[in-house]
């Protein structure tokens, strides 16, 4: 978490829901105003009347500056904070939340709290003066504004939340740029993404039941939800459940402006989107994550399909979502096991780009495990943000996407032969073992070690059974990457310094295998 700073007139509610704020997000809560009562040891009236406002407001900008160094949470500022311009320079860096309130209910807020030097003469006319001076500086200062007239703490305090999107990385898809919102809460955006539908259809798995209901419960009146539950995991990844899913789209007449909204998993993401990509050659769709590797990968960057007899995603479409919204507060329920999974993916996109992802896993790998911590925030951001700049550029794997499938010719493999019963993430974290050997093999880099060391740490598997090297050949022969009888490989040059290898002899491969499995 990094600092959100509210600010608003007096009786705008700054300390009520930025304390609710603070207890929704789970970190500390500071009001400037206090620091400034205890650091003077007298009540802010009595500063004002035995030294004057502009003591105060010295007194002031120097609590502000401090609490902006130092906290790391929710922090409330006086009404007037914001006409500092120092002060205003220094909000410039970090989240604001500009509350707003009517006059009359700033005044009858204001008659409860009678603490307030400036308002104890002629309040209403001084109150009015007193906003319509400081709205241009609150408005100057805020990245997000909220009415917060005739509404209770709790529920702004959810819509702020909302709002506070950690990230959003752009997606700049040549033919549509979309928007990837990170944070808390952010499914409660979805209805800034309907465009023109009428109809909405909500794909989800059982252990996303709930969320399905409560984006259908965001719809507004006049959109229509359908919820489709389907099979788990890759047993809802089949060409039958996406027959059904068209099957119900025909019966409720779904047309070309109606949106699909794919609440899972990557296996639900993927059908979601491989359903949306055919269903009259093309609707929107708009992808809810609720796995860390659906998050971090699945759900970006437009690939969809479905498992066949023949191999893993050797069916699907390009089909990049409308949106893609990462509700932090979908992992809470995701079970370790899972987390762990998708940490594989995370921790790919640290060996292909970004290692500061490997060193924060490896400085405290129960943190990168830990849902609900900053840390996971941390790693989904970096994660999407390599993932979106590879796929804005490449997007049908002409050449550079195909970095994002280190360490995915042998996973896939390994979950064909496994009848799709092993975790995705699993598979590319022993995919990534044999990788981590090829390079060496091959004369590139050794990171074996250490790609068995940082798996390891998250309870990641790094091995395989002996034995079942000529069946593993076999599938990876027809891997996507292949050109004709050509097998490719991506593999490192050195740490971040991916290539497409398309001279790994048979007799390396084979060696990977017995290295892997010794
Ligand atoms: N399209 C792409 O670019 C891309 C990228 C990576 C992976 N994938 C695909 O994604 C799939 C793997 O995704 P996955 O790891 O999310 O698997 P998954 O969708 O099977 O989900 C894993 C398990 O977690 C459960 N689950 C999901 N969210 C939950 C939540 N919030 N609380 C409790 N349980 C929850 C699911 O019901 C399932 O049992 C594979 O099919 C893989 O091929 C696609
Ligand atoms: O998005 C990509 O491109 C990837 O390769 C991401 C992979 O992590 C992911 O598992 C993807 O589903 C694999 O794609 P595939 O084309 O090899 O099926």
């Amino acid at each position: 978490m990094s600092l959100v700073v509210i600010v608003g007139p007096p009786g705008s509610g700054k300390t009520t829901i930025g304390r609710a704020l603070a207890e929704s997000l789970g970190v500390p809560f500071r009001d400037a105003d206090a620091d400034i009562v205890a650091a003077a040891g007298k009540p802010i009236a009595d500063i004002f009347v035995d030294d004057g406002e502009e003591h105060f407001r010295a007194l002031e900008r120097e609590a502000v500056r401090r609490a902006v160094a130092e906290h790391d949470g929710v922090l409330a500022l006086g009404g007037g904070a914001v006409l500092a311009e120092s002060t205003r320079k220094l909000l410039a860096d970090v989240t604001v939340v500009h509350l707003r309130v009517d006059l009359a209910e700033a005044v009858r807020r204001n008659e409860i709290d009678k603490g307030r030097p400036l308002l104890a003469v002629n309040p209403r006319a001084t109150l009015r003066r007193l906003m319509d001076e400081r709205l241009p500086l609150y408005r100057e200062v805020a990245d997000i504004e909220i009415d917060t007239t005739g509404r209770d703490a709790a529920d702004l305090a959810a819509e702020i939340r909302a709002k506070l999107a950690v990230r959003t990385v752009v997606v700049n898809d040549a033919e549509a740029p979309y928007p990837v919102l990170i944070g808390h809460g952010t499914v409660d955006r979805l209805p800034e993404f309907l465009g023109k539908a009428a109809r909405v259809a909500v794909l989800h798995t059982a252990s996303t039941a709930a969320l399905a209901e409560r984006v259908g419960s965001l719809l507004p009146d006049g959109v229509e939800a359908t919820l489709m539950e389907l099979p788990d995991a890759e047993d809802g990844k089949t060409v039958a459940v996406a027959e059904q899913c068209w099957e119900a789209l025909g019966a409720e007449g779904f047309t070309r402006t109606d949106l699909v909204v794919g609440v899972g998993g990557g296996a639900v993401t993927d059908l979601a989107g491989f359903v949306a990509a055919c269903w009259l050659r093309g609707v929107a769709v708009v992808h809810v994550p609720t796995s860390l590797l659906g998050a971090v990968d699945a759900a970006v960057g437009g690939k969809t399909g479905v498992n066949t007899a023949a191999g893993k995603n050797l069916v699907g479409a390009f089909h990049p979502p409308r949106a893609v919204l990462v509700d932090l507060d979908t992992f809470a329920t995701l079970p370790r096991r899972d987390l762990a999974a998708g940490l594989a993916e995370v921790v790919k996109a640290g060996f292909i780009a970004d290692p500061v992802i490997l060193d924060l896993v490896e400085a405290d790998p129960e943190a990168a495990l830990d849902a609900s911590g900053p840390v996971v925030a941390e790693l989904v951001e970096r994660a999407i943000a390599v993932k979106a700049e590879v796929v804005a550029s490449d997007l049908k794997e002409g050449g550079l996407r195909a970095i994002l499938n280190y360490g995915h010719t042998f996973a896939h493999a390994i979950e064909k032969l496994e009848h799709y019963r092993w975790r995705h993430g699993d598979a590319v974290a022993v995919g990534m073992v044999y990788a981590a050997h090829l390079n060496a093999i091959t004369g590139r880099v050794d990171l074996v070690a250490r790609t068995r060391s940082v798996l390891e740490s998250l309870g990641l598997p790094t091995t395989y059974e002996p034995g079942r090297w000529d069946d593993l050949l076999k599938v990876m022969k027809i891997d996507k990457k292949n050109v004709g009888a050509t097998q490719r490989f991506v593999l490192l040059d050195a740490l971040a310094k991916p290539v497409v290898a398309d001279d790994v002899t048979a007799e390396q491969q084979r060696e990977a295998y017995e290295r892997l499995t010794a």
